[in-house]
């Protein structure tokens, strides 16, 4: 597990972490990039796994035509046409896999802590064990009924940044109970490393103050996981 390493926060193995001891997960990054889910299952399988290789290929092919409709369908909705294409080409997908251990006892055990997610949008598919939680607009916990005919649909914190709040990240976490392991896979739409988030003028006006500077998405991510990050009002992920 430990040779899908990355220098980016949360895009290679995730696990053993004292906090979340019940997950694990592995991540592809730049995943419709050609090559580099052969690279992954090559460098996890001595002999690959070409059906492995085809699944993510499969599902991230697929979900990023979804991602695109929702993200056009959003950026439509707020009068964003003429940014359409600025917007959807300063993106690439990273997939993850993840499991969560079942808890060793049978009281309910915390599988991943409250985040939002820093991306653009994130697909999620999982099993049919529950334990996806989201917060509402008055802070309730409340159950994602787990399906295996439907995908859910998050906003990350870099899309609201760049519709300058107008779309909400919501807090998110997975608490595990019973006796079976949670599976889940998710593809992240993520902002390439050289495009600058910047909230369209359109977005701004006296009753919307600009919320933050423009930024790059990987400064963020760097400075959320650092010490400094992590002692603010942060959380683990
Ligand atoms: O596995 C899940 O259901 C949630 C995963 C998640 O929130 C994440 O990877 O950011
Ligand atoms: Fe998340």
């Amino acid at each position: 597990m430990l040779r899908n390493r990355s220098n980016k926060p949360y895009h290679g193995y995730v696990g053993q972490v004292p906090m979340i001891p019940l997950y694990e997960s592995l991540g592809i990054d730049d995943v419709l990039s050609p090559g580099k889910i052969e690279s992954f299952t090559n460098l996890m399988w001595s002999e690959g796994n070409p059906s492995f290789s085809k699944s993510v290929e499969t599902f991230s092919e697929q979900l990023s035509e979804l991602d695109k409709i929702v993200r056009k369908m959003v950026v439509k909705s707020l009068g964003l046409e003429k940014y359409m294409d600025e917007h959807m080409n300063s993106t690439r997908y990273l997939v993850r896999v993840q499991k969560y251990d079942a808890p060793k006892s049978q009281e309910a055990e915390i599988g991943l802590t409250s985040h939002t997610d820093k991306n653009i949008f994130t697909i999620l598919y999982g099993n049919e064990v529950k334990g996806l939680e989201a917060m509402t607009k008055d802070g309730q916990w409340i159950f994602v009924e787990p399906s295996m005919n439907s995908f859910i649909v998050m906003i990350g914190d870099s899309f609201h940044a760049w519709t300058n709040g107008r779309l909400h990240s919501s807090y998110h976490r997975v608490t595990m109970a019973g006796d079976e392991a949670r599976y889940s896979i998710a593809l992240f739409s993520i902002p390439k490393p050289e495009y600058i988030i910047k909230a369209p003028k359109e977005m701004v006006d006296e009753d919307h103050p600009l919320l933050f500077n423009p930024y790059v998405h990987i400064k963020f991510m760097e400075f959320y996981y650092s010490e400094a990050g992590r002692t603010g009002v942060l959380q683990m992920l």
